[in-house]
């Protein structure tokens, strides 16, 4: 047992300063993050809690799945609060720290194709430091889809690398040979990593919250490298990428926004941003048809759509469809519009042709 004697002098000891509590979830494209943070969200009890979603891709879709408005900072139905990190992580942390109302915890979910490293330093090597307390470092990876080749994605391989809990999600998906296989791999990346099975995210909170398994001093090296001042751009990438790859997918030269932060954490494929994954928005006032969809989705989507998902609006009803797509398979939910109907939707895949795509979702519209 240990004695608690009083400190003798008036100075006071070194009183551990304990901030906001951040999860930080990370995993593929598709893996279950946002399926994770709707567990975490409808199982919270009385804990208040924001979640900051950030997206590779102009839309936000994942957002509109957790509430129905398009502000930055949004109220849940459940009084947790939302808020889109594309201004910048930092930014959000703030917005959501400077807020008179009660938060607990702050959770994130990172874009699928984001080496977890660099947010990871802006708690740790910002005034950011004082002010929250990195809880862990949540992976979700998608038992079926991934494997040893880990889809050629440095990221995906940092993700595992930087969890320090792995959380092998769509088990139901998966056989147990593949299972055991991953776990395999996954012990190899990272020796003694921390593995839950989970379907559709489904895990007790207490395992996976407030679990203070962040070894942050493990990081300090990387910091003492770092200055201040780049630690709120990585988010911006995607946006300039998205502005711009339908002319630039294959860019050898930066424009001056990438030149000056990447010269950091040893980012060995800089010139093939976000390992090559492009996101391809289409949006539009006019419902589909839902025949001509269907018939898109099954015959016509390239095969290189990895990822896809989307609010979608068709003649023939009138409820909001949830189109998801994970690799080889997709699914259409349907619950109620809260906003004018209109059509979202993004894809996300390497070499993707956005003519090609706009083609058939035009040709799709009523
Ligand atoms: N069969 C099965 N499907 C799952 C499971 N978990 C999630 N899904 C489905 O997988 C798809 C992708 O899930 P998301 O939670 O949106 O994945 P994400 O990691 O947020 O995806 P990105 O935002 O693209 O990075 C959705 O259609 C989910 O319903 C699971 O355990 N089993």
């Amino acid at each position: 047992m240990t004695q608690i004697t009083a400190p003798k002098s008036e100075v006071i000891p070194n009183i551990p300063k304990r901030g906001m509590p951040i999860t930080i979830i990370t995993g593929f494209l598709g893996s279950g993050k946002t399926t994770l943070l709707n567990q975490i969200l409808n199982n919270k009890q009385d804990l208040k809690v924001a979640v900051l979603v950030n997206e590779f891709g102009d839309i936000n879709i994942d957002s509109q799945l957790l509430v129905s408005t398009d502000d930055d900072m949004m109220e849940l139905s459940n009084g947790c609060i939302c808020c889109t990190i594309n201004d910048g992580l930092l930014d959000a942390v703030y917005r959501v720290l400077e807020r008179e109302d009660r938060v607990d915890y702050m959770v994130i979910e990172t874009t699928g194709v984001a080496d977890p490293l660099p947010i990871i330093l802006t708690f740790l090597g910002t005034e950011l430091r004082d002010l929250t307390n990195i809880d862990s470092i949540l992976t979700v990876v998608d038992a079926e889809a991934f494997n040893r080749e880990h889809f050629q994605s440095e990221a995906a391989l940092k993700q595992i690398t930087y969890g320090d809990i792995i959380l092998l999600n769509k088990t139901d998906l998966a056989s147990k040979e593949k299972l055991a296989d991953l776990e395999g791999f996954i012990y190899e990346v990272k020796a003694g990593a921390k593995i839950l099975h989970t379907t559709y995210g489904k895990v007790a909170l207490p395992l996976i919250l407030d679990v203070d398994l962040t070894p942050k001093d493990e990081y300090s090296s990387l910091i003492e490298e770092d200055t201040h001042d780049d630690h709120d751009h990585d988010h911006h990438d995607h946006d300039h990428h998205d502005h711009d790859h339908h002319d630039h997918d294959h860019h050898d030269h930066h424009d001056h926004d990438h030149e000056h932060h990447h010269h950091h954490h040893h980012h060995h494929s800089d010139h093939l941003e976000n390992d090559g994954f492009v996101s391809i928005s289409f949006q539009s006032e006019r419902p589909f048809d839902v025949h001509k969809f269907e018939t898109f989705l099954g015959e016509e989507m390239p095969q290189n759509v990895f990822r896809a998902k989307g609010i979608l609006w068709f003649s023939e009803s009138d409820l909001r469809h949830i189109f998801q797509l994970s690799g080889p398979r997709y699914q259409l939910d349907a619950d109620e519009w809260m906003t004018a109907p209109k059509n979202q939707v993004v894809f996300i895949g390497r070499d993707l042709n956005r003519e090609e795509i706009y083609s058939h979702l035009n040709n799709c519209l009523v």
